[in-house]
């Protein structure tokens, strides 16, 4: 579609003597008074029009909000990036999806013609330097201000306006999601600069290789965590229906190494969703929060890891005496944090609340909000309610079959004779999946699926022993009470 030819020439032909009456006009001009000289420019442009049979439109990379990125310009930036590789003489190439290929894009000031239904446009990308508004005691750097322009006959208007730049979306979107990397983001704490372009997040390419399928999980609860996962993705239409922002919040709670964090990749790699680790902790305060969800995009997952420990979100929403209490301490230990010159965040429980379903969390829509924690017990009610946190999945001690999935996946092994021995000890113990992924991994070329399940069999063991005291505790403890209950029922009697 896109031919190789350059539109200079023709500009240069046909506006020649417009050309040189603006030029003349730019060095001439800022001599003349404001009023005169909007006059003679307003009145330039209609005789302009007049000549030149061009009509020109502009797309900016970022829109009247300032706060993200066009989604046009987005479009339009990969639509260009597929096409003008055939064509532009001086191109860009940056690493494309799964690091495997480059990726071409035309590089600033490079012009590329474009064919649709037999109509010509000629495209450039372009930018221009613009100093910051506002008033600041610290030199703020001039910004820059990107855009791809457009330029086609006036006789096409209708087709170019109504078919051709919808066509070019359209593609560029699809384009955008057939080729993008996906991306980890974290929240960077160095962010300073009150500029509109810096962005908040710092990324690298996401290549977790974890799937359900490789998760030691109940089958049961695989296939309805995957189908409740899919049938959000594909429902679009239904959250519009029913007046609800389309993003659904997942509580996975246990204890450490039961495939919390494993599964968050997972659910990326299953939707194809970039995943954002929000560090709480470097977060400043509420406004920050909010920006930061603001450049968050669509197809993503937000992760907040171990909630409980991220801030003191934890426990009741406090009353009365209580509350100045605890308001006294949190001053006492922010003054005491000034001290040290270390920063604290200033996030608040409800802050958190309006980060997951205020008003702004609604923007952009297609997104799941993770929190993970390994006592769920200490949360506050509010947070982890229905509606907020939708899904609470408890992710447990490994099952045989879990064990016997993993030593598929780590021994390429169904059956042995020694997954009796590990049935029965597992019966009685608790061990992490973690745990038995790390006896079940060869150490060393030599080591086989024999040697491999006797490390297994050795931690399970082990595990029960530890366990024993505790369980003989717990049985005392348990039997004492029984004893209680029935000498003081007898009493009552
Ligand atoms: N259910 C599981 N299936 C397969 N592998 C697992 C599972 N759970 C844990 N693992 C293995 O154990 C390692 C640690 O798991 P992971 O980091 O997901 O645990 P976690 O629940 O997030 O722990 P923490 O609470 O300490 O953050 C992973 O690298 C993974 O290989
Ligand atoms: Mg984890």
């Amino acid at each position: 579609m896109v031919g190789g030819s350059t539109v200079t020439e023709m500009w240069t032909r046909m506006g020649s003597t417009v050309g040189s009456f603006m030029f003349l006009w730019a060095i001439v001009g800022q001599y003349c008074p404001y009023e005169l000289r909007r006059y003679i420019e307003k009145y330039s442009h209609r005789i302009m029009g007049f000549f030149y049979p061009y009509i020109q439109i502009s797309i900016h990379e970022y829109g009247g909000d300032r706060l993200k990125r066009s989604e046009a310009y987005v479009a339009v930036e990969a639509y260009l990036s597929a096409n003008s590789s055939k064509s532009a003489k001086r191109l860009k190439a940056e690493m494309g999806k799964n690091s495997s290929n480059l990726v071409l894009s035309m590089e600033e000031y490079e012009k590329v013609t474009d064919e649709y239904n037999g109509v010509k446009v000629w495209w450039v990308a372009s930018k221009v330097m613009s100093p910051t508004r506002g008033m600041s005691y610290y030199p703020i750097p001039e910004q820059e201000k990107r855009y791809y322009m457009v330029t086609f006959h006036k006789k096409h208007r209708e087709i170019i306006t109504g078919e051709y730049l919808e066509h070019v979306v359209k593609e560029g979107k699809e384009m955008r999601v057939r080729n993008r990397q996906r991306k980890l983001y974290t929240n960077s704490p160095g962010y300073k600069w009150p500029s509109y372009k810096q962005t908040m997040w710092s990324h690298i390419v996401f290549e977790h290789p974890a799937t359900f399928e490789t998760m030691a999980l109940e089958a049961e609860m695989k296939k309805e965590i995957m189908e409740d996962l899919v049938t959000f993705s594909q429902s679009k239409d239904f959250y519009a229906r029913i007046g609800k922002a389309w993003k659904r919040g997942y509580l996975l709670y246990g204890p450490p190494g039961t495939g919390k964090s494993t599964m968050i990749a997972a659910m990326a790699n299953l939707l194809n969703y970039d995943v954002y680790d929000l560090e709480l902790t470097a977060v400043k305060d509420n406004t920050e929060l909010r920006k930061l969800l603001i450049e968050t995009t669509s197809k993503s997952i937000i992760v907040i890891e171990d909630i409980d420990c991220s801030l003191d979100l934890t426990g009741q929403r406090k009353k009365g005496m209580e509350l100045e209490l605890e308001l006294d301490m949190k001053e006492k230990m922010k003054e005491a944090a000034k001290e040290d010159g270390s920063s604290s965040s200033k996030v608040t429980l409800s802050g958190l609340l309006n980060f997951i379903d205020g008003l702004w969390s609604a923007c952009g829509g297609e997104r799941l909000i993770v929190f993970t924690t390994n006592y769920v017990h200490k949360l506050d009610p509010a947070l982890i309610r229905r509606g907020r946190m939708d899904k609470h999945i408890h992710l447990s001690y490994c099952t045989f079959e879990g064990f016997k999935l993993l030593a598929n996946n780590y021994l390429n092994l169904d059956s042995h004779p020694l997954f009796a021995t590990v049935q029965q000890l597992m019966q009685h113990t608790n061990i992490t999946p973690a745990d038995v992924a790390e006896n079940l991994m060869p150490k060393s070329p030599l080591d086989n699926a024999d040697k491999c399940l006797a490390s297994l069999i050795q931690a399970l063991e082990e595990a029960k022993e530890e366990a024993a005291p505790a369980l003989k505790t717990n049985n005392a403890a348990a039997a004492a009470a029984e004893q209680e209950e029935a000498i003081s029922n007898n009493n009552d009697s």
